[in-house]
């Protein structure tokens, strides 16, 4: 009898997505998968079709053409943009994170550092201030930020904290789905190297899809499994990502992969 692999379960389809802006195709024919427990990048040098592809991913952008799926807590994929609108906003709500490149675009500046990590559990329907305050030092603790900073705004954080505090608040409604544009863009090379060691060990412990958008190819090895090259909008090439940048075959790639050595 032949065993087959085992596979854990899709998370994340795309099939065809094409997005325009006026004459300008910022997306096109774009189709991956990825499934629970894998961390994808999606590279490319800047005005590729990056940010606009993330976004069509995620819910935030209506491609003008092809299909999105999205896990349910069930294990059911849905075709997000064929869903009425609040079916639509709460699947994403309850499975998908997302970690903005800025912190200040994730964070909420007005209220303490606990609360932005518990607001996302308050309004899933959590009600015990007690446990809540528990759950947000915890957290605290996992992003490496002394749980006596509790009460302390955002602002009052350095640029790397804010980053990790952003990344307590997306992980603690452990979303089965995360997105991530240039979580690191911003930030100094040791600042940056410590939220990626921090990124990797988290989303190892958790059942997390992960697809991570940039154009640093040092990120990229360091985190991704796989890697999705794109050019112009379209993906020229795809396959594990020591593969592709150890060996790439594509024009594009091998031009991406050689700027970084001369750099
Ligand atoms: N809202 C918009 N209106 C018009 N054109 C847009 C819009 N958003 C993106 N574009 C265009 O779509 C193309 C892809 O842009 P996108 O931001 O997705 O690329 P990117 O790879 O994320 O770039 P970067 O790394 O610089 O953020 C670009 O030509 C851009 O000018």
């Amino acid at each position: 009898m032949l065993i087959g692999l085992v596979r854990n379960p899709i998370v994340l389809r795309a099939q065809l997505l094409s997005k325009r802006f006026g004459g300008r195709l910022a997306c096109h024919d774009v189709s991956l998968e990825i499934a629970s427990g894998e961390i994808i990048a999606i590279v490319g040098e800047s005005g590729s079709g990056k940010t606009t592809l993330l976004s069509c991913l995620g819910g935030h952008l209506r491609p003008d053409a092809g299909i999105v799926e999205i896990q349910d807590k069930d294990n059911r994929l849905h075709p997000i943009w064929s869903l009425q609108e609040e079916q639509r906003v709460g699947l994403l709500r309850s499975q998908v994170g997302f970690i903005h490149q800025r912190p200040q675009d994730g964070l909420q500046a007005n209220i303490s550092a606990g609360a932005n990590i518990i607001e996302p559990l308050a309004l899933a329907g959590l009600r015990k201030f007690s446990q809540m305050r528990c759950i947000a030092k915890e957290w605290l603790e996992q992003v490496e930020i002394h749980p006596g900073r509790v009460d302390d705004l955002p602002g009052s954080f350095s640029g790397g904290m804010q980053q990790r505090l952003q990344i307590a608040r997306v992980l603690v409604k452990r979303p089965r789905l995360l997105l991530m544009d240039e979580p690191t863009g911003g930030l100094d090379v040791s600042v940056q190297a410590r939220i990626l060691d921090l990124l990797r060990r988290l989303v190892c412990d958790l059942p997390v899809a992960v697809v991570l958008v940039t154009h640093d190819l040092g990120v990229a090895r360091m985190l991704a499994d796989r890697l999705y090259v794109l050019k112009s909008g379209t993906i020229v090439e795809h396959g594990l990502a020591d593969q592709v940048l150890d060996d790439p075959h594509h024009p594009y790639t091998q031009l991406l992969v050689s700027s970084v050595l001369r750099a």
